[in-house]
């Protein structure tokens, strides 16, 4: 996946401006940076939920929304555009299932839909990956009968059940109780060993950063300030924003980084 030359603007707020960065097949990057730098509008951007102001998101080498022939912008076809979308998973922060399916309803849908797959085919798929969720006995569900965490881990399969080539997770504990922060992201880190999935994570979980990603980006200001591996990162940051923001992170006494 390629950034280049990446603009996003809501109105007057220029919230991305010039970026440019590359992720290869099975990294794990880690967005950071204060709030309003513009993770989530990354991600967003990435799952064409958002427009691009100005730039170009390349899967693979191929333009997730559009390109540029002759001078001129031409928008890629809607099959085109569904064929590279459909490569793209994510979970949310507020878990977004729809509440008025079963929990297998949820999961099989895209499968389905999207990706053709027989009723029979993809309930088998969700079925194996309910049982990886620990959720086996809660197909029948309704989301909204589950506990946040619960309804979290069905928002994973659901994800997984397309079996994405990107998956991005936006603060996805951050609706959770603290108690089930973990059951969350040692599902998540299970993933990230046994998978080759290239995910781009935005978390305030420095320690579930620093045990899953290889790459870690400081975003300010719109910009990457600073990129580095989370060891480097999380114990010897170079740039002032860096050290300023990780510092108001974890300067709480509590070590998330594992570094002390
Ligand atoms: N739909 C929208 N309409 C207008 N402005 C938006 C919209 N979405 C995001 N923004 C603005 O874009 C900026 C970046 O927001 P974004 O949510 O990407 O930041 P973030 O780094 O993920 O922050 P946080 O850590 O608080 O989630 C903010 O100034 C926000 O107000």
């Amino acid at each position: 996946m390629k950034f280049e030359n990446v603009e996003k603007r809501f109105g007057d707020n220029v919230v991305l401006k010039d970026l440019n960065f590359e992720v290869a097949k099975g990294d794990r990057v880690t967005l950071i940076g204060p709030s309003g730098s513009g993770k989530t509008t990354i991600l967003r951007l990435v799952m064409t939920l958002e427009e691009l102001s100005g730039g170009y998101i390349y899967v693979d080498g191929e333009p997730l929304t559009h390109e540029v022939r002759n001078g001129k912008r031409v928008e890629l076809g809607e099959k085109a555009q569904k064929q590279i979308r459909k490569r793209i998973g994510m979970v949310f922060q507020q878990f977004n299932l729809f509440p008025n399916m079963s929990v297998l309803e949820n999961i099989i849908e895209a499968p389905v839909h999207v990706l053709g797959q027989s009723k029979e085919q993809a309930t088998a798929r969700a079925m194996e990956l309910l049982e990886s969720v620990g959720l086996p006995d809660k197909a029948d569900a309704h989301p909204l009968e589950l506990s946040g965490g619960q309804q979290q881990r069905v928002a994973i399969a659901r994800a997984l059940a397309m079996d994405p080539e990107i998956l991005l997770l936006d603060e996805v504990t951050s609706a959770l109780d603290p108690e089930i922060v973990g059951e969350v992201l040692g599902i998540l880190r299970h993933i990230a060993d046994t998978t080759d999935i290239t995910m781009l994570i935005v978390t305030h979980e420095m320690q579930f950063a620093r045990d899953v990603s290889n790459r870690v980006m400081m975003f300010d200001g719109g910009k990457v300030v600073e990129e580095a591996t989370p060891e480097v990162m999380f114990t010897n940051p170079q740039h002032e924003r860096t050290q300023s923001f990780l510092q108001a992170v974890l300067g709480n006494g509590e070590d998330q980084t594992g570094t002390r």
